[in-house]
C-alpha cells in the first residue's frame, strides 16, 4: 500500500530560526513509525504542522493525499495527541470525550468504549483532568485520539508519564491498531521507548533528518565492521583468531575482532570452541542514536554558539 502520511520538503522557521529544515519522510499503513530525536529537534513542530495547528513555511504534509485542513471531520480520519498536559483541566475526563464525540457526530456509547479501552474507570472518568496524573492524561489523550476510529494516529511523546506497565499496554494497543491496517507516527526523545514499538524509525536532529529505516537497516548502515565474541575459553579463542590473521583485542568480558561474525564463527567451529555470544560490534542503536545526534543537541550548553 502507498504512503498514508507524506511529509514533503517541510520547513518551518520562527523569525530567523529554522526549527524544521527541509524534512521529508513518509509513513505506511500497518506500520508504526517512530520519530526520534533529542529535545528541541523539531518533532513537535513537525507534528503541529501535520495537524494543521501551525502553517508550514515551505513544503507540505499530506494525510491520505490531503492537507489536514482539507479533510472534512478530520477526527474521523486522523487521531492526534499532541500535548497531554495541555488538556482542559477544568473538565472531567468523560466531559472531554463527550465534547469530542458530539463534535464528530459520534454516539455517546463510543465514549464508554474508549474509556474502557484505555482503562480509565468510571470514577476516574468523573474526576477533573486537573487531578489526573500525567499517565492518566496520556490515556485520556489516547482515548480522545482513537474516538473517531481514525485510520491514522499522530502521537507526540505518548509514553511520557506512563509507567513501565503503561508503556507495555500502549505498545500492545498500538501494535493491534497497526495490525488492523492503521498508520501510526509517534515521537519520543527516548530510544528505548521507540525501539521496542516502532517498525521504522526516523531520526531527527536540529531540524534535519539524520537517518531513517527499519531498526535492522539503521544498524546495517552504521556497523563498524567488527565483531564482538565471547566463548567458554576466550584465551584459546583469541589465539585461534590471531593465528587466522584477525586483529583481536579484549572488550567487556569477551573479545573484539576485526572480522565479520561469519569469519569469527568459522574459526571457532574449526577449533571446536564453544561460543556464548557472537554479534556485530558497534554498541547497537543507542550508540548510533547518540552518534548521529551528538552535534545536534540543541538544548545542551555545549552546542551553543556553534558555527553551523
Ligand atoms: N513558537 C515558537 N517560536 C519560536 N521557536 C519555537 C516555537 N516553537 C518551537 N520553537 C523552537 O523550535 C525548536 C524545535 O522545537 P520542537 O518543540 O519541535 O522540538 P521537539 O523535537 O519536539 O523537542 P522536545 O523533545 O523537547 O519536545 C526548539 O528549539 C524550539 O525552541
Amino acid at each position: 500500500m502507498g504512503d498514508m502520511i507524506r511529509v514533503s520538503s517541510l520547513t518551518k522557521t520562527y523569525g530567523d530560526f529554522t526549527a524544521v529544515d527541509d524534512v521529508s519522510f513518509s509513513c505506511k499503513p500497518g506500520r508504526i513509525t517512530g520519530f526520534l530525536g533529542p529535545n528541541g529537534a523539531g518533532k513537535t513542530t513537525t507534528m503541529r504542522v501535520m495537524a494543521g495547528l501551525t502553517p508550514a513555511t515551505a513544503g507540505e504534509v499530506t494525510i491520505g493525499g490531503h492537507l489536514y485542513r482539507d479533510i472534512p471531520n478530520p477526527g474521523r480520519h486522523v487521531g492526534v495527541l499532541l500535548d497531554a498536559s495541555a488538556q482542559h483541566v477544568g473538565r472531567t475526563g468523560r466531559e472531554v470525550l463527550v465534547l469530542s464525540a458530539r463534535l464528530m457526530g459520534l454516539p455517546l456509547s463510543r465514549v464508554d468504549e474508549m474509556l474502557e479501552l484505555v482503562s480509565l474507570s468510571q470514577p476516574e472518568s468523573k474526576r477533573r483532568v486537573r487531578n489526573y496524573s500525567l499517565g492518566m492524561r496520556q490515556r485520556l489523550g489516547l482515548a480522545n485520539a482513537l474516538l473517531g476510529d481514525p485510520s491514522v494516529l499522530i502521537l507526540d511523546e505518548p509514553a511520557n508519564g506512563l509507567d513501565p506497565a503503561g508503556i507495555r499496554w500502549m505498545r500492545g494497543l498500538l501494535k493491534d491498531y497497526a495490525d488492523r491496517g492503521g498508520t501510526v507516527l509517534l515521537s519520543s526523545h527516548l530510544l528505548n521507548e521507540v525501539e521496542l514499538i516502532a517498525d521504522e524509525m526516523i531520526l531527527i536532529g536540529r531540524g534535519k533528518i539524520v537517518a531513517s529505516g527499519t531498526k535492522q537497516e539503521l544498524l546495517d548502515g552504521h556497523t563498524t565492521g567488527g565483531t564482538h565474541v565471547m566463548g567458554t575459553d576466550n584465551v584459546s579463542l583469541s589465539a585461534a583468531l590471531t593465528a587466522a590473521g584477525h586483529a583481536v583485542s579484549p572488550a567487556g568480558g569477551g573479545l573484539r575482532v576485526e572480522a565479520t561474525p561469519l569469519q569469527v564463527g568459522q574459526v571457532a567451529a574449526d577449533k571446536q570452541l564453544v561460543l556464548t555470544d557472537l554479534r556485530p560490534a558497534g554498541g547497537g542503536l543507542e550508540t548510533l542514536f547518540l552518534a548521529l545526534t551528538a552535534d545536534t543537541q540543541r538544548d545542551t550548553i555545549t552546542s551553543e554558539g556553534g558555527t553551523t
